[in-house]
């Protein structure tokens, strides 16, 4: 399990852990662990160009001892001072491992500062007229220019979990010259411009190749927009742990849903692994209905018990001979199905009257049931259908949340943690919140922040299978919180490979199980699934 932590609690952990040691300590570790990690991106550290962008804190601070480390093993170091203080202990030690320092125009942190050839700097970069200057060059110069654009490795120590709100300048511009460089980009604790304790994004923020993180796992990492921008991810260990809290959020591994998912043993009958019932499908979307099967069977459930309209059933029945099929009448509900484990209710399912009395009717059953897409509009209108006394399952994107909870979409997206957290204690049930970044939320549990998602699982019906995954899970015995995060980790892995189609979701779903079952089984690491 991953956990990880809003700034705050880092800031807490750290005044602890700080407190038994001697002044330094934790930056030196920091420092060596980034300065490793740095070398590995460069290959060969001698000789090679890295580029330092500073900010006035402690993560500035980190990345001048780094640098430090590097420009002693021969690699021709340039720090851009870029805040308006600069750590000066820092500086000083890669002044001494013969890094140079340059300022930016303007800045006071660059009224002490030189250039490579030793020239004062203080205000004096920008390029001149008509020499190919930039809007750029207004904010830091050509030379600072070049220098990003020449480097092998620009390392953003610009800011770090002290960052609030939209980079000023002139860190944006810097963030902004950093991802047009051809050279890597390492980010120092997260990438500047990354709310740490969210992973909102306002404005710029730097895009890193690779991030290295210190102490411990900060949420903006894990969630996008934040996970997007910090590339790969690496942990360095500071002794941070003992003194870390409860997390408020958690990402599993693969060992985690390995631990989780259901699997037939010698006693295992078709009833024991759990049937599930689907009412999803109408007369005009029958797909959603063939997808949800789909997904519900090929994610390994004992038994599929489809209940639709007429034309649902026709295609149901003609792509899955597996599924145990009842036709209903219109108004009908699903009390002469059979029994079922867990029921899925929603996708295609429509939202008339005949769809209405349907989900009524699942929802008076009482087993756990997951309520997707049109089943979502119809319990937005009756909320009072959401009041029972088994689990509840919801698995919105954020404009669906937004007709339950009344919350604005672009609220929803933009600070998804703390609304499906909001959503799940308010309407007293599990959240899979879809989006980027998908999120399970359940009250009193860490937000569950799933690590597997793909960019491919945008196209539609993709979101039938899912429901399908997880009702399979829910009906196998496992909790709404397990179901939803295990289900959303199989289906992020078996849309990884793109361009494809909700099929090829469910299609590739027993190879995803296989193959991580498998990984763990044969002693191997279980398969790299860091972005
Ligand atoms: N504590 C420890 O034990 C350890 C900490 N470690 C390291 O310290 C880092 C935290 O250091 P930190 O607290 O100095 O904050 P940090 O992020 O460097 O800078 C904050 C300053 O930036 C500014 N600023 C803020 N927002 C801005 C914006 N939008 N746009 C522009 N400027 C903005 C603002 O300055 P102001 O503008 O107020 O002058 C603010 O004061 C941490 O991430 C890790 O790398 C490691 O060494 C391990 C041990
Ligand atoms: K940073």
């Amino acid at each position: 399990m991953r956990t990880a932590y809003t700034s705050d609690q880092i800031r807490a952990a750290e005044a602890a852990l700080m407190a038994t040691l001697p002044e330094g300590t934790l930056m030196e570790r920091a420092a060596t662990g980034l300065a490793v990690v740095c070398a590995r991106m460069l290959g060969g550290v001698y000789g090679s160009r890295v580029v330092l962008l500073v900010g006035g804190g402690d993560n500035g601070g980190d990345t001048l001892y780094a640098g430090a480390r590097l420009a002693a093993r021969g690699a021709g170091v340039d720090a851009i001072i870029a805040g308006r203080r600069v750590h000066e202990a820092g500086l000083a030690a890669l002044r001494r491992a013969g890094g140079r320092v340059t300022g930016l125009p303007g800045g006071e942190a660059a009224t002490s500062a030189t250039t490579p050839n030793g020239r004062p700097v203080a205000g004096s970069l920008p390029g001149a007229p008509g020499d190919g200057v930039t809007d750029d060059d207004a904010v830091v110069g050509g030379t600072v220019r070049d220098l990003i654009g020449a480097a092998d490795l620009i390392v953003d120590g610009m800011l770090g979990i002290g960052g609030t709100g939209a980079l000023r300048e002139p860190y944006a511009t810097l963030a902004r010259l950093a991802g047009d460089a051809p050279g890597e980009v390492v980010a120092v604790d997260l990438p500047s411009g990354v709310d740490a304790s969210s992973g909102q994004v306002e404005g710029a923020a730097v895009r890193a190749d690779a991030t290295v993180t210190f102490g411990a796992w900060k949420i903006g990492l894990l969630v996008d927009p934040g996970a997007g921008h910090a590339g790969r991810t690496e942990l360095v260990d500071i002794g941070l742990g003992p003194h870390l809290p409860e997390p408020d959020a958690v990402a599993l591994t693969d060992a985690d849903v390995v631990a989780l998912l259901p699997r037939p043993g010698a006693s295992s009958d078709k009833y024991r692994r759990g049937v599930v019932g689907i009412a999803a499908g109408s007369e005009h979307y029958t797909g959603a209905a063939v997808l949800a099967v789909g997904g519900a069977l090929r994610a390994g459930v004992g038994m599929v018990r489809y209940a639709g309209s007429a034309e649902p059933v026709a295609q149901v029945r003609a792509h899955w001979p597996e599924a145990v099929i009842t036709t209903l009448a219109p108004g009908e509900g699903v009390e002469e199905v059979g029994r079922v484990q867990a029921w899925v209710l929603g996708p295609g399912l429509g939202t008339g009257d005949e769809a209405r009395a349907i989900a009524r009717s699942v929802l008076a059953e009482d087993v756990p049931v997951l309520v997707d897409a049109d089943a979502l509009t119809l319990v937005a209108q009756e909320r009072s259908l959401l009041r029972r006394d088994a689990p509840v399952l919801i698995t919105p994107h954020a404009g669906e949340l937004s007709r339950l909870t009344g919350v604005p979409r672009e609220l929803i997206e933009a600070r998804s943690l703390e609304n499906v957290r909001r959503a799940a204690a308010e309407l007293e049930v599990t959240v899979l919140l879809k989006g980027s970044t998908t999120l399970v939320a359940r009250e009193g549990r860490p937000v569950r922040i799933n690590p597997t998602g793909s960019p491919w699982l945008a196209t539609g019906g993709t979101g039938d299978v899912l429901a399908g995954v997880a009702g399979a899970l829910l009906a196998a015995g496992l909790s709404g919180y397990d179901a939803a995060s295990c289900a959303a980790y199989l289906h992020g892995i078996a849309g990884r490979r793109g361009p494809l189609a909700a099929s090829d979701v469910a299609e590739a779903l027993p190879e995803t199980v296989r193959s991580l079952v498998n990984g763990l089984r044969q002693g191997r690491s279980p398969a790299k699934l860091d972005r």
